[in-house]
């Protein structure tokens, strides 16, 4: 028997559009998913990136409805800190404090706790990630994958329901890569990905492919990567580079 989807969900966008400068660079994104792991895959400026932030609250869709666990990540930015969290690819748009402890800690002041809750609270999550000698190291001194590592602590700290991840392993070397992935995946938190990179999403749950500020297809990964990397083979044949938006 066909199991009926409830009308929510705790990732839920209907009819999604955004314009910048007039010109519409997401239109009619409706996706719901209950999966954990949710993947959209998309070229360079397909839009990913502007629909990143306008799950996590940070963009107002016009038009369409956007609830994560039936939160609107917009207009309620009280609900929304807990809800969702953020990871760019650049930790340097992330990372504001001079000390370890201090970044971790400042998103749990955010949400309301002393400064006592909050340090304690950023000393158990270095603990939990087997990081607890990184406490009062400079962050300027970090790697890039040390920096990662910070701002995904920092996120998940907050125990958010859902992370949106946006390409944050984009240029980081192959171990760097497979050491974030074991530390996402073992948090059990909800994730949702979005990259141009199939490696990224191999294993996810559901994936949906943004193409030219729509969703053209989406499902399970294996078939649709593949048809994905086809699509991006043919292309590259060509030079639509050339091709100037207006
Ligand atoms: N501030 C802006 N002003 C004008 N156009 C913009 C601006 N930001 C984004 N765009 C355009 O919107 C489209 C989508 O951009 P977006 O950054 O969301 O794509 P993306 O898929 O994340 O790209 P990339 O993979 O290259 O980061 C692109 O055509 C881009 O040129």
């Amino acid at each position: 028997m066909e199991t009926v989807k409830p009308a929510t969900a705790p990732v839920l966008l209907e009819n999604v559009g955004y314009r910048i400068g007039g010109i519409a660079v997401l239109s009619g994104i409706s996706l719901r998913s209950d999966a954990m792991r949710i993947g959209v895959i998309g070229r360079n400026g397909s839009g990913k990136s502007t629909l990143a932030r306008l799950i996590a609250g940070l963009l107002e869709p016009e038009p369409g409805r956007i609830r994560i666990e039936e939160v609107d990540v917009f207009k309620d930015r009280r609900a929304a800190i807990r809800t969702v969290g953020i990871l760019f690819q650049n930790p340097e748009h992330q990372i504001i404090f001079p000390t370890v402890v201090e970044e971790i800690g400042f998103g749990l002041r955010q949400l309301g706790q002393s400064k006592q809750d909050a340090e304690a609270g950023a000393l158990a999550m270095l603990a939990e990630f087997g990081k607890a000698h990184w406490k009062d190291a400079p962050i300027h001194a970090l790697s890039q994958g040390q920096k990662h590592l910070v701002c995904m602590m920092s996120v998940l700290a907050m125990r958010p329901r859902l992370l949106v991840l946006d390409e944050p392993f984009a240029g980081l070397d192959i171990p760097t890569r497979m050491q974030l992935t074991r530390q996402l995946n073992a948090s059990g938190t909800r994730l949702l990905h979005i990259s141009h990179d199939t490696r990224d999403l191999e294993g996810y749950d559901q994936v949906y492919w943004l193409d030219e500020g729509k969703i053209r297809a989406s499902g399970p990964p294996a078939q649709l990567l593949r048809d994905f990397t086809n699509e991006m083979t043919r292309i590259g044949g060509g030079d639509d580079l050339s091709h100037l938006a207006s």
